[in-house]
Formats: C-alpha cells, structure tokens, sequence
C-alpha cells in the first residue's frame, strides 16, 4: 500500500499538522482554523522571530512524512515463500487470509536514542513489589482430546468452517530466511539469526579415545561421536536461552481519543519487562508460561495444543501479516486449553497462547518463558503492551524469523523486523484490551516517542518519530487505584454513543490539543524553560480537563491534581486508560531552596495519602535482546539462569541483574533494534 503523501507549503503550521488528523490537511477545516489561531495567538506573544524563538520556528520545518519508510510489498520479502511449502502443496495465496495481510506497512517505528537511560527511581520504599522465589511449574493439560467439534460450527459469516485431519494439516516448515542465509556465511558472531546461532552451536565440544575411522566424505569420526550425538542432540536444548526486554510508556497527549481516530503522543518510559527464554532438552515437548508477577505458571504439552487447527490454510497467519482483529474460532479452540487459569489472568495468558500458536509450530523448541516486570500493572504506562512487545519478539527469534539486532542489520530490515514484533504485539494487545488503538505497543516496540494516529482499523496506524522529543521535568504519580483499560475505553464508547455531538467536539478538542503540542515536542529548538514549559503545561491541564468530561478521571487523580495544583509546582494529567492508575506532571523550573521544599512537600503529601512518586526518564530504547541470557566479558561470560531471574529482589534487583545499565548494549549486553550503528561493548 502507498503511504499517502501530502504536499505542502512548509509554514509553521501547516508541516506541524501533517500527520496529525486529515481535517487539518484542509485549511478550510474548522479545527485547523481553530489550532491555528491558537498557535499563532502564542507565537504572536513571543519575541520577534528574529529572536531565539526564530530558531524554534524554523525546526518545525522538519516535521515532515519525508522520514517514513516507504511501503513494503511482503511479495519481496525473503520469506514470502512460506506458504507454498506447505504439506497439501496449496498455492501461496491460499494460506493467506484476508488481501490486506499480504502487504507489509513500513510503518516508521524505529527510533535514536542515547544508548542508555537511568531507570526510574521510586520515591517510596519498594512497596507491595517484592517478588515470589521460583515456583515449582505445575503441568496441567486439558484432559480431552483437541475440541474438533467446533470445526463443524458455522462461523460468523454463516458458512461451515472444513475440518482439517492432522493428515491434511500443513506441516510449515520454515525456510531460512535470506538474511539467515547471508548471516551464516558471515564469520561476525554478533551478525548471526537466532537459528543459524542454534545449528553452530548444537553441536557439543566431544573428545574420545576410540580409534578414528573414516566417514563420510572422508571425514574421520568415530562409532560412539555418532552415537553419544544422537543422545546430547535428545538431551541439548535446540537454542541457547534468551531474554528480551520492552519499555513502558507514558502518553502525554490523546489517549481515549486515539481509540476514536484522533492523534496521540506518547513517549518510552524507562521502566521495563524483561521475558527470560529458557529451553528445555529435545525430548522435553513442554511450553511453560510463568508470569512470576501476577504467579500465573502453567504448563502446557506441545503436540496437544491444537496445532491442526491453527495452521490449516484458512486460518494460518504468517510472520509478517498485520493482523487486525482475532479470530473467533481461534479463540475458541484455545478455550480449554485456558480453562485452568484464573479468569482475571486468563487474557495475559491468551495473548501468550495466541501468538505462540499463529506464529510457532508443533516442532517449536520446548522452552519456559519467564517475565518479570518493573511497571506496575494495570496503572496507565502500558504494561500490558510491554508484555506482549516482549513474547511477540521472543517468538520471532525464537522461530528464527527477525534476526539480532547488530551493526549489519541494514535499516529497512531492521525496520521489517520492529513492524513484525509490533504487529504482534498488537494481536497480544487486542487479547488483553479487547480494542487498543495500538499506541501503546507501537512506544514499547520502537522506543522514543511518537505521534500516533489509526484512522482507519483495517490499515496501518500512520506513526511519526519524534526526533527533538526533549527531556522533560516530569514527576509520575501512582495513585495505587486499580482499574482496567477494556473498561474504561468501553465507558467512552458508549458516553460517545449517547452524546455523539458533544464527545466529538470533545475529542477533536483533544486532537488541536495534541496538534499543538506536537509543534513544540517534536522542535530542536525546544528550550525547557518557563515559556515553552507553561505552554506545554497548560496544553496538559486542557487535556486532562476534557479527559475528566469523558468520566475517565478517579477521585484519587483529581486528588494529586489538587495537591500539585495548590503547590504551583507544575500542571498535571492522568496518563493512559484514567480511573485510577498514574498521573504526571510537567514541572516549573525549579528557581531555589523554596521550590525545592514545595516539591519535598508535595512528595510527603502525596506518600501519607498511600501514593507513589517517581522521577521518570522519557524517550529510551524500545525492544530489546539479550542474547544469550549471559553477562561478563567473552572469556568468563556468566549464565543468568532463569533462577537467577526469579531470586532477583524487587525491580531493583532485576534491573541489577539485567537491566541494560548494569550489563551494557551492543555485542555482550543488550542489542536494541534501532536505525543506527549498535554501540559495541
Ligand atoms: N507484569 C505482568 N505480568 C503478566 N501480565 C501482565 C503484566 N503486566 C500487565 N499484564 C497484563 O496486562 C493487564 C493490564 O493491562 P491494562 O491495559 O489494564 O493496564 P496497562 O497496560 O498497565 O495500562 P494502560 O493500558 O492504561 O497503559 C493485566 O491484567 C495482565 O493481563
Ligand atoms: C486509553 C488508551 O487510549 C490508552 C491506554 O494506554 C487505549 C488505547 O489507546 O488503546
């Protein structure tokens, strides 16, 4: 599909509006007129153009669609080929679903950042946070056979779904991918895929005393090499275990509106979830999912989940397909297979299974996916969406089809490769939410910040990287309420669907909110001082005023926004889905000992209220890859064992353990899929 591109006159306003909502491409647009009379009654106050301010102005210029990647047709894909190996020999359209899944979007995900962040500090004592030590897997199965009945189900669009027999399902084998192949014949250790790692180093060190004997090829080995591999091979995990990590995110404009087509700008929070692979000897056929936060652990046997099911023609879902809504008959074959898990978990556990299923096969290595998060769950930073960053990239290295990331990965694959974990993540999010825009996994997947907007649900999102996103004095706020983001975006559906005049007007006040603000984020020229600060604060106490309308605040926010508010000490808004969860607030320059104290003040308030204060740091590293889970210089590197993991204590013991302050980027510690050269350690 062609990325609609929009040529205009580069003014001020005009290039800030572009990727914002399509009404502004319209001058005649009253929302346009109305942003624009806004921006420049603003920038009427400030100093002459001739000023610093002018140098402000000109870097709005660079907001411009010229940085998207251009459309990709998934045909020219190295791997498009998959479909047509299949067993039954069907063509490559028919596994296929759905004409808009064979096309690759180039949505602009990935993002420059500095190497590292400071991970956020929590004010408070660590809370509530502690974390469970290993827990014994229980392996629960469904007793029944896979549920076939449902095969002869009519589905929704009234026809009779085909029964596939385990002899008629395609068995996907998956091809290697080009740059698999290429990555093999390279002697750069840090340029190699997940699966070529897997076949270099399957082959165990072996020392004998038997005589040598010629084999094949003329090659020596001996009698018990050949058999003593047969047994390792059974006893060897097929891949070295792994970890992955995705950051959370704070949206600072548009959230609720974002769901209804309008713009959102969110940013990369540095808090994160890490998902530690662990694989298991070959003759173990088990997939367990340990979730040690919520202790969600369960065990499930491979070869019984319903494989046949899933990857039969017409449901089969491939790597790079953008999937936009779940399947109900997938859903319901995975049914008894959730059962066992409580129902306020069940979801989590669905996105897992889901995505493990489209995107795995019964050969998939058998393994135990261990994550343990330091985003507090449930509060507005997006901690849903960094779980399922995290399975969505660690199925795709796991099955070898995205690569590590490394100074060869050229920019377009490197791209590729973040669409294709974001896409899933997307598939995990509409597990767990029921209805996401997307914004959230698109920041967890890409890092940094965007602007964010999906017009229209059967197309890619349009995304555009905030490049001059600046670093910002923020204070986040927890109010430890409780609340879940499927709810409350259902609440705005339907107040929109009794009061569709008066929730429009609202949610296109958000979008000129959100317009606005993107003209001084997205600015080299932004200077975090008094002016541009009142500004942008101003912008949030708007947005955080039309979010209340929308019914979406808690008392307890409306609390924090008081205290702060009574304090003067900045301007704040509820952050993600509302009802409870976090707030932030963009804080005044701090001018002396005085602002200080009323800062110290604020924080004490808010701890006797029961509320948690962080320091966060905007705009870090989006997915991430550990590979192998291993720490230390290369002649004394040091395992971190899925134990080592789970006995880490609180978020800072896991941050110590692998965070990537602590271990370092590039070869050794943690590899980051962005669109530059990887630091080397
Ligand atoms: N650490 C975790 N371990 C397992 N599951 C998690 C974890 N964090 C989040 N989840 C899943 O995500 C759900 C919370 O998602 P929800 O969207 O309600 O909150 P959020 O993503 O933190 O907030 P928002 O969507 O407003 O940013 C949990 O119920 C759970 O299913
Ligand atoms: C409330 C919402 O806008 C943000 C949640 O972080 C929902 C979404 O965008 O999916």
């Amino acid at each position: 599909m062609t990325r609609e591109e929009v040529s205009m006159p580069s003014s001020l306003h005009e290039d800030s509006f572009k990727m914002v909502d399509k009404d502004f491409l319209d001058v005649s647009s009253p929302s346009r007129k109305r942003a624009e009379s806004e921006v420049s009654r603003y920038y009427d106050a400030q100093e002459p153009v001739t000023g610093p301010d002018s140098e402000l102005l000109a870097g709005v210029d660079s907001l411009s669609l010229s940085q998207q990647v251009p459309d990709t047709d998934v045909s020219s894909l190295p791997n498009a080929n998959l479909n047509s190996n299949n067993a039954n020999g069907s063509s490559s359209s028919a596994s296929i679903v759905g004409g808009e899944s064979s096309k690759a979007t180039g949505g602009s995900v990935a993002t420059s950042v500095q190497p590292t962040f400071p991970p956020l500090q929590r004010r408070d004592s660590d809370r509530g946070r502690g974390r469970e030590l290993p827990r014994k897997s229980s392996l629960s199965m469904p007793s029944a056979p896979i549920p076939f009945q449902h095969h002869h189900r009519k589905n929704s669009s009234g026809s009779v779904p085909r029964f596939y027999s385990a002899a008629a399902a395609p068995t996907i084998r998956q091809p290697l991918s080009q740059e698999f192949r290429n990555d093999r014949a390279s002697p750069a250790p840090e340029s190699t895929s997940v699966a070529s790692e897997h076949l270099t180093n399957s082959i165990p060190p072996f020392t004998s005393n038997e005589p040598i004997r010629p084999g094949l090829n003329g090659r020596n080995r001996s009698l018990s090499r050949t058999r003593s591999l047969s047994y390792i091979k059974r006893m060897e995990p097929e891949l070295p275990d792994f970890m992955v990590s995705a950051p959370a995110k704070v949206i600072m404009y548009g959230e609720h509106a974002v769901v209804h087509g309008k713009a959102a700008i969110a940013a990369a929070l540095s808090l994160r979830s890490y998902l530690h692979v662990h694989h298991l000897p070959r003759d173990n056929r088990t997939v367990t999912l340990h979730f040690a936060d919520i202790n969600l652990n369960h065990t499930w046997d491979i070869e019984s989940l319903p494989w046949d099911y899933f990857n039969s023609p017409a449901k089969k879902r491939l790597h790079f397909d953008a999937v936009t809504s779940l399947d109900d008959d997938l859903l319901e074959a995975l049914s008894p297979f959730l059962e066992p898990i409580i129902n306020k978990y069940r979801s989590a556990a669905t996105a897992f299974l889901y995505a493990y299923l489209c995107l795995g096969s019964k050969h998939s290595p058998a393994a135990i996916f261990t994550l343990r998060s330091t985003i507090p769950i449930g509060a507005g930073l997006g901690s849903s969406a960094s779980v399922t960053v995290c399975l969505s990239a660690a199925l795709h290295l796991q099955s070898g089809m995205i690569v590590r990331p490394s100074a060869k990965l050229f920019e377009e694959e490197c791209t590729r490769q973040l669409k294709r974990i974001n896409d899933w993540a997307f598939v995990g999010e509409m597990c767990i939410h029921g209805n996401p825009s997307g914004v959230d996994n698109t920041v967890a997947t890409g890092g940094k910040a965007v602007l964010f907007r999906r017009g229209d649900y059967s197309k890619p999102p349009e995304v555009k990287r905030l490049e001059h996103f600046p670093e910002l004095p923020l204070m986040l706020v927890n109010t430890n309420q409780s609340r879940r983001t499927a709810e409350l975006v259902a609440n705005v559906h339907s107040l929109r669907n009794s009061h569709p005049t008066t929730c429009g007007l609202m949610l296109d006040a958000i979008d000129n909110v959100t317009a606005e603000a993107m003209m001084l984020l997205d600015n080299k020229h932004f200077r975090p001082d008094d002016s541009h600060l009142t500004r942008l604060g101003e912008l949030v106490r708007i947005n955080h005023g039309l979010l209340v309308s929308l019914g979406v605040s808690h008392p307890k926010l409306e609390r924090v926004r008081q205290i702060v508010d009574g304090s003067g000490i900045g301007w704040t808004k509820l952050t993600g889905a509302g009802g409870g969860g976090c707030s932030f607030s963009v804080l005044r320059p701090l001018c002396g000992p005085a602002d200080e104290a009323k800062k110290v003040k604020v924080e004490e308030t808010l701890a006797e209220e029961g509320m948690l204060t962080y320091e966060a740091t905007l705009g870090g590293d989006g997915v991430g890859v550990l590979w192998p889970s291993a720490s230390g210089k290369p002649e004394e590197r040091t395992p971190i064992t899925r134990e080592m993991f789970l006995a880490a204590e609180g978020s800072e013991g896991v941050e110590a353990l692998v965070g990537a302050k602590s271990l370092g980027t590039g070869r050794l510690g943690w590899g980051f899929w962005r669109e530059w050269l990887p630091e080397e350690a």
